[in-house]
């Protein structure tokens, strides 16, 4: 093909060689002159087609039951086209029966069909209303991206069902609802829309990051994501925290143990990523035998559990891990002065005769004064034991498949940001200076501020994970992506310190308080947070910065929306124990063809009391902008993408005319 192209001068002066070669590739795709004239109308068809719902939700920490419940109902969407079709058709009870069957229609299906005396009719009826239900959800997309969408087993039996019906058809219509019944595959056939309805009504999945931590089932979450049709996911700092661990980074994989016991969910970690922890236990009760590690209690432990043994084994066990990760972090701290983060270590400020510890001149008493593992002389020496548990321990996380299997999900989907139709995507912040310029970090000597510093970080994370075999010798990549879940310029993060040493030793607000980034006040700002966007390439007037990591205090009157509608943060405390703050139990804020809505969802009783007593989420709809013409396909990211494979079509087509690419099929 190369040599075509040297012998031809004609073809020299129209193309360049790598053009040619561009050609010459798509010709393989597209062999004829027809099927490049047919692509072509069909993707100038779906620029004209209204956009896709994206869905946005961020700070998940594990509540699963939550988040599986708030995919399934599409943030109340579902509802939403019940609605529409059934106003005033159904009644209420009815028309809930039927949303909760789409949640949950295996799990609602195996009740139904116990209880209903005429199971025929009671199908028969269901199929068709959830094909009119599956017809709305899919109104607006192109048959071929529905048929994508649908179920395998049943793709050519909703295709007819969805486009077919007409009163010249109905018989035909009727004939297939039927013999669905007679040949046994109503349930299935049931299964199959209601999964095809919710994929149909979130086109686009976005998780501003904090999946892990807290809550107990992060892992459902992850294999959620991991199967999820269309997803994006900017890492927050919990997350990387899981990431380093997965790394083999000792101190996070500290980190990760300490809040899983600080939380109770010790057991997940070991049955669902298969953590041995045995080494730890074993460590902690010899270690802390006589010790009643009260601060290390699992926070939310009731009164009456407070004395068993396993509180009182988690307790020794949280204690034994922080220690560890204290002296772990400060091996790393030591090592990189350039991460300015000496104010982090503490344990050579402890008075270890006296109890008290030194932080900025104040001499402040500890409130557990029992370091059995700390030599004073040398404060971040690991002993004997702990060395060997850190290695033990390493060793699990390197070899658990679950858990490598979902941060390898984290890298291939998630990045430090993301823009994505015109909205800019991160976690925490884009750290700024005091004066709220965006600052200058330094990493590996070399400074980097703004978009840089994001991308940079994000390389390093990458970097780190996929050398992660090469643990013998000391990598600088794996200091900094230790460095994101905690660090003052973490993007991820954004505090002056993360005051955890304070928060279980001392009794002192004042050395607890967190301050922040100044970011966190500058987002208020709408020209701040239009050099932010401009910073990221985006178009300062039409976009928005979508944000999580801080809990909006709706309680307290906070509002979700900041910078005159410039930017939205969206944690609404999904996972539980952050209720008490937020007031709610989360937001999706939702982007469909017309408008920007934020959905307020209140707390979630239960997965069992939504399936058998059909409580759905309250959500309160809020619209904060609406677009004046309805917004295509032509005018998103993808459009972009669509319009650039017309122009080569074109030039493929033009390239077949003229002869210069060999039309590579005679059909
Ligand atoms: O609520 P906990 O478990 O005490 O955690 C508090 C810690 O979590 C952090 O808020 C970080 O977690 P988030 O990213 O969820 O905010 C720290 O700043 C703070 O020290
Ligand atoms: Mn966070």
């Amino acid at each position: 093909m190369v040599l075509d192209y040297e012998r031809n001068q004609s073809l020299r002066n129209d193309y360049s060689v790598d053009e040619f070669k561009h050609l010459n590739l798509l010709a393989e795709k597209f062999p004829t002159v027809q099927s490049v004239c047919s692509e072509i109308i069909n993707l100038e068809s779906i620029l004209n087609l209204p956009k896709g719902t994206e869905h946005f939700l961020t700070d998940i920490h594990g509540a699963y039951e939550t988040f599986s419940h708030v995919l399934r109902n599409a943030s109340g969407m579902v509802r939403k086209k019940i609605d529409a079709v059934y106003q005033y058709a159904l009644d209420e009870k009815t028309k809930r029966q039927l949303a909760t069957l789409i949640y949950y229609p295996e799990e609602k299906l195996e009740i139904i069909t116990k209880e209903e005396s005429d199971l025929e009719g009671w199908y028969a009826v269901t199929l068709l209303r959830l094909i009119e239900v599956a017809k709305v959800s899919a109104d607006k997309y192109t048959r071929s991206k529905v048929r994508k969408a649908m179920p395998e087993d049943f793709a050519y039996i909703i295709d007819e069902l969805l486009n077919e019906r007409n009163a010249k058809k109905e018989q035909y219509y009727n004939s297939i609802i039927r013999s669905i019944i007679d040949v046994d595959r109503a349930n299935s056939f049931i299964i199959a829309i209601s999964k095809f309805i919710q994929r149909l009504l979130i086109d686009r999945l976005h998780i501003i990051g904090d999946i892990f931590d807290r809550g107990p089932h992060a892992d459902k979450v992850m294999d959620v994501i991991q199967n999820h049709h269309s997803v994006d996911i900017q890492w927050g700092n919990h997350d990387i925290l899981w990431m380093a661990a997965a790394t083999g980074i000792r101190a996070s994989i500290a980190g990760v143990i300490r809040i899983s016991a600080r939380y109770d969910n010790l057991a997940t970690l070991e049955d669902a990523y298969g953590i041995n922890l045995l080494p730890l236990a074993t460590f902690a009760l010899k270690t802390y035998a006589d010790d009643p590690c009260d601060a290390f209690m699992p926070i939310n432990t009731p009164s009456e559990n407070r004395s068993s043994t396993q509180a009182k084994l988690t307790s020794k066990m949280h204690k034994a891990i922080m220690i560890l990760e204290m002296k772990l972090n400060g091996e790393i701290i030591r090592q990189n002065p350039e991460m300015c983060m000496d104010d982090r270590l503490l344990l050579d400020k402890i008075d270890y005769e006296k109890g008290t510890v030194t932080i900025d001149g104040r001499e402040l008493e500890l409130t557990d004064k029992n370091f059995p593992t700390i030599d004073p002389k040398n404060p971040y020496a690991l002993t004997p034991e702990e060395k060997d548990l850190a290695e033990k321990l390493r060793f699990s996380f390197l070899n658990s498949e679950r858990l490598q299997r979902h941060v390898k999900t984290l890298f291939s989907k998630g990045s430090t940001f993301l823009t994505y139709n015109s909205n800019l995507l991160y976690h925490g912040c884009i750290p700024l200076d005091d004066k709220g310029d965006f600052k200058e970090v330094t990493i590996h000597g070399k400074k980097y501020k703004g978009k840089e510093l994001c991308e940079q970080f994000d390389l390093v994370s990458r970097r780190a994970y996929y050398n992660r075999e090469r643990q013998d010798k000391r990598s600088r990549d794996r200091d900094y992506m230790w460095y994101l879940w905690s660090g003052a310029d973490s993007p991820l993060f954004g505090k002056k310190k993360m005051a955890t040493f304070e928060r279980y030793f001392l009794n002192d607000k004042d050395a607890q308080y967190e301050a922040s980034n100044r970011y966190y006040k500058l987002r208020d700002d709408k020209e701040t947070c239009m050099r932010i966007l401009e910073e990221f390439g985006l178009d300062p007037e039409k976009s928005h910065i979508i944000n999580g990591h801080v809990p909006v205090k709706v309680g307290k009157g906070e509002s979700p929306v900041k910078a005159d509608g410039k930017l939205f943060v969206i944690d609404g405390g999904m996972s539980k124990p952050y209720q008490k703050v937020t007031g709610i139990a989360g937001y999706t804020l939702i982007y469909d063809s017309y408008s920007l809505i934020l959905a307020e969802h209140a707390p979630f009783e239960s997965r069992r009391n939504a399936i058998q007593e059909e409580i759905d989420i309250v959500s309160t709809r809020s619209m904060l902008e609406r677009a004046t013409d309805r917004i295509l396909v032509g005018d998103t990211d993808n459009g972009i993408d669509i319009k650039n494979q017309i122009q080569d079509l074109n030039r493929l087509l033009e390239a077949y005319r003229k002869g210069v690419v060999k039309v590579k099929s005679v059909k």
